[in-house]
């Protein structure tokens, strides 16, 4: 596992940003060898995606054969409700970049079989022969995509009841009004992630320093599930200066690198 640690979030966000560009353009994708990369929501990966949009503007990086999974969805909202993450991720990045849409893959939350939409995800994904590199973001909790404390680290896609702690945080999304969240979302599985040839995710910020300590000082636990990326071959976590004010410092005892 690797841990590279910046001072804070928009230096993560340029670092990963730059990180992406490299391994899109040195894997050189065509229209029949695609970069397949999967994509989180949330906040933390808004400032990567404005680090990506401006490389694509500069002529450093191309969408044209990169195609997308996101790692999940609100069931029961619309695609057009102002906080899907359909709609998210178009306002936040795809709009912005020479992705073609036919190339963009997000779970359907009102799909008439979810359990349907959710096997036919997996199928979709192993049909582009696997996720090239996941990019993450995790929840307080240290849950990963929607994989709340206690869920199955052999989990894969399906549909996933949240935890009132997500329900709390997202609240923020609906004019802070509890009962307008979702209680339910589709999400790929821990599983599905860890197949994944590379994964990278973003940790910033306090509220997520007690998840990070879990996730690289303790042992591979379902209650903090991003804790199942130490036994993935290679990951890497970027991380701001408040991300690590949880018992970071021991981490470098035990070998995680730290790039400064
Ligand atoms: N399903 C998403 C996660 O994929 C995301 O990592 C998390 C953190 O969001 P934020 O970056 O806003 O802290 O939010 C939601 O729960």
């Amino acid at each position: 596992m690797r841990l590279v640690i910046r001072e804070d979030l928009p230096a993560v966000g340029d670092y990963i940003a730059n990180y992406i560009c490299k391994r899109i353009n040195d894997f050189a994708p065509t229209p029949d060898r695609p970069f397949v990369l999967g994509l989180p929501t949330g906040s933390s990966p808004i400032v990567t995606y404005k680090a990506l949009i401006k490389l694509v503007k500069a002529g450093k990086l191309s969408f044209k054969n990169v195609v997308t999974f996101n790692m999940d969805e609100y069931v029961g909202i619309p695609r057009e409700h102002p906080e899907s993450y359909h709609t998210f991720m178009f306002r936040e990045f795809f709009s912005h970049v020479d992705i073609p849409p036919s190339q963009v893959n997000i779970l359907d939350g009102t799909a008439a079989d979810l359990i349907a939409e959710c096997n036919a995800y997996e199928a979709r994904i192993k049909k582009y022969g696997g996720i090239e590199l996941f990019l993450g973001g995790i929840g307080d909790d240290g849950h990963i995509a929607f994989n709340e404390p206690g869920s199955s680290l052999a989990s894969r896609t399906r549909i996933k009841t949240l935890a009132y702690d997500t329900i709390l945080a997202n609240a923020r999304f609906f004019n802070n009004d509890i009962s307008a969240v979702p209680r339910m979302a589709l999400t790929v599985g821990v599983a599905t992630v860890m197949d994944s040839r590379e994964v990278v995710i973003i940790v910033t910020g306090l509220r997520k320093a007690i998840a990070l300590s879990k996730a690289i000082e303790e042992g591979v636990n379902h209650l903090w599930t991003v804790s199942a990326l130490q036994m993935h071959p290679w990951t890497l976590l970027v991380v701001d200066e408040d991300a690590t004010s949880g018992k970071c410092p021991r981490a470098f005892v035990f070998g995680v690198f730290s790039f400064k």
